[in-house]
């Protein structure tokens, strides 16, 4: 977050590691308390790290000072800091910040670090960063709100903390990688109002890519959620692929995924989203989409949606698997009813709405797994919103029509995929191996929590909804697992009937427009920096109890084994 330093000094960067770069002898200097010589260098490194320029450096701060902030004045090549992903629906952003506020008890641990990255030499002569992913969203609809607060944050030049915009050096053109129709249909108005050029990435690439990422990343990011029970996965990284990914979107894509950046769309559907977005607006008046999903969850879809039983007059068609209460037609009861529009309870036509869409998407999605012979289906897209009865019906598709065999499972940043994807197609910001090190997530995002309401101050202008949002992010919120909603109705074979989770009340985007979410990157320190291929590295273990390594009786003396 920016330094808000106020006075005649530049303000200084509370981040004592952002522009590391130490040497050795700055290293002992610092540890004599003494200022290390300003350096003169260059520092070359390949070309796709950022080029970092020590020529002028020096510390800022007094002597007494620990750990004092070297400025770098000269410094031109800033790392990038920000990705879009501009959807029908939704412009997502993710943009990383330096630890500007890095808690003193991990202070003693970056002395190691330092010295590890020291002792890597060459091979990581650039500064390992610790500092954040911040993942936002807009609506596309309200795209100026998403440029104030790109403008307000700087983001778009590398952030208010970066050293261009500290020095006033600013590079004339900005490029921002960006994903998504938008990017094309939005580019003249991003030069327009913040002078940057948005370099194109491919919307599949980037969804794939970001997709991998998680998966090997991210520790607690898939899950499954069946009958309202959510249970996250082990995903083993070495057995990832082939995968089905299907995004859902406003519409949906749905994607084979083999390997990074080995992938083909394999189908689409255009009832996606915007489909249940769209048409329960018009069928509800709903302002917001989250007041349609919560709608739902008040919702009975008997009075709307033609059951087995209806047809069959309260009978189960067993002969071909289907109970009584399985839904025979979405809707279908509303052309027998002679009922106007505005008979019908909104509730239910938002929980028919949604359950004909959702099944719809977890059939196809099977369909193409069958196609391919896959049993794992990843499902992202923001459609998704960590709802529990939307989770449940696509599982609840895919497990029935699979017979169990595929697996049905959701991404904890389920909206995202494209945005990290375009974020991780920057070469220069040193973190393209963001696999390489640990990122924490201190703020559960994606599902809904209890409680629905949440304490602040009201809400003024953007700039302050900001700085308030990032204190809620900060303190973080509860989140739990959905309630389920009473027993679980018998499910005959051949459909769904009941929800038997339809979560709670719906957890509040904070704002209807803005939701942030926070990925902690923690530099992993090198265990082994002499290893020639770090990644391809399996630690072997040793299993202490095997007899082998017991101590014998021989080697251990009177005074106990050494
Ligand atoms: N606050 C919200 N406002 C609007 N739609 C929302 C919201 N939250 C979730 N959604 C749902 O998410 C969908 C958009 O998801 P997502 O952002 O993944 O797709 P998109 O990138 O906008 O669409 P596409 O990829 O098809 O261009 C909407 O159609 C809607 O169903
Ligand atoms: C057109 C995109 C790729 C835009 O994100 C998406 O909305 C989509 O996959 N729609 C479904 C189109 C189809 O395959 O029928």
């Amino acid at each position: 977050m920016a330094a808000n330093n106020s006075g005649s000094e530049p303000p200084i960067p509370e981040d004592d590691e952002g522009l590391g770069g130490v040497t050795h002898e700055e290293e002992a200097a610092e540890a004599k308390g003494k200022a290390p010589a300003a350096s003169t260098t260059t520092m070359n490194r390949s070309g796709s790290r950022p080029q970092l320029d020590l020529s002028g450096a020096a510390i800022h701060g007094t002597l007494e000072d620990r750990n004092p902030t070297i400025l770098l004045p000269n410094q031109s090549d800033d790392i990038s800091h920000l990705a879009l992903d501009i959807g029908g629906s939704l412009i997502k952003l993710v943009y990383f910040s330096r630890h500007a506020d890095q808690p003193t008890e991990d202070k003693r641990k970056l002395s190691t670090k330092r010295r590890l990255e020291i002792f890597t030499g060459a091979r990581r002569s650039y500064p390992v960063l610790g500092g954040r992913l911040h993942f936002v969203k807009f609506e596309t609809g309200k795209l100026n709100e998403c440029l104030d607060f790109i403008s307000s944050k700087q983001l778009h030049r590398g952030g208010v903390d970066s050293p261009s915009w500290r020095s006033g050096a600013q590079p004339d053109n900005i490029v921002i990688k960006a994903t998504g129709g938008g990017a094309f249909k939005y580019a003249d108005l991003f030069k327009e109002r913040l002078g940057v050029s948005l370099e194109k990435e491919d919307e599949m690439d980037c969804l794939v890519a970001g997709a991998n990422f998680l998966l090997k990343a991210i520790r607690h990011e898939a899950f499954t959620h069946m009958d309202g029970q959510k249970e996250y996965v082990q995903i083993d990284q070495n057995d990832l692929f082939p995968y089905l990914l299907v995004n859902v979107g406003s519409g949906v894509s749905i994607i084979k995924v083999d390997g990074h950046g080995k992938f083909q769309r394999v189908s689409g559907t255009n009832v996606g989203g915007g489909t249940y977005w769209g048409l329960g607006r018009l069928m509800t008046e709903c302002k917001s989409f989250d007041e349609l999903l919560e709608l739902s969850q008040r919702g009975d879809n008997s009075t709307i949606d033609m059951l087995v039983g209806d047809i069959y007059g309260g009978l189960d068609y067993s002969k071909i698997g289907l109970s009584a209460s399985t839904i025979a037609s979405s809707f279908g009861k509303t052309i027998s009813d002679n009922k106007e529009l505005s008979d019908y309870r909104p509730e239910d036509i938002s929980l028919s709405l949604l359950r004909m869409i959702s099944y719809n998407i977890g059939q196809i999605s099977y369909l193409n797994a069958l196609r391919y012979g896959l049993k794992r289906i990843f499902f992202g897209g923001f459609f998704i919103r960590g709802h529990a009865y939307t989770m449940d019906t696509i599982s609840f598709a895919v497990h029935f029509w699979s017979k169990g065999e595929a697996k049905a499972m959701f991404l904890r940043h389920e909206g995202f995929l494209g945005a990290l994807g375009a974020f991780m197609s920057y070469e220069k910001h040193g973190l393209d191996d963001l696999s390489a090190h640990h990122l924490v997530e201190r703020f559960p995002m994606g599902a809904p929590y209890v409680g629905g309401k949440i304490h602040g101050p009201p809400l003024g202008d953007l700039n302050e909804k900001i700085s308030w949002m990032e204190k809620f992010v900060q303190k973080g919120t509860q989140i739990t697992a959905p309630v389920p909603m009473g027993a679980p109705a018998t499910t005959g074979m051949g459909g769904f009937e009941r929800p038997t989770s339809k979560g709670d009340i719906l957890r509040s985007d904070a704002s209807a427009a803005l939701n942030v979410g926070v990925l902690h990157l923690v530099p992993s320190l090198d265990v082994f920096p002499l290893l020639e291929d770090p990644k391809t590295y399996e630690p072997n273990t040793i299993d202490l109890d095997h007899d082998e390594f017991k101590p014998s009786a021989r080697s251990c003396g009177e005074g106990g084994c050494q």
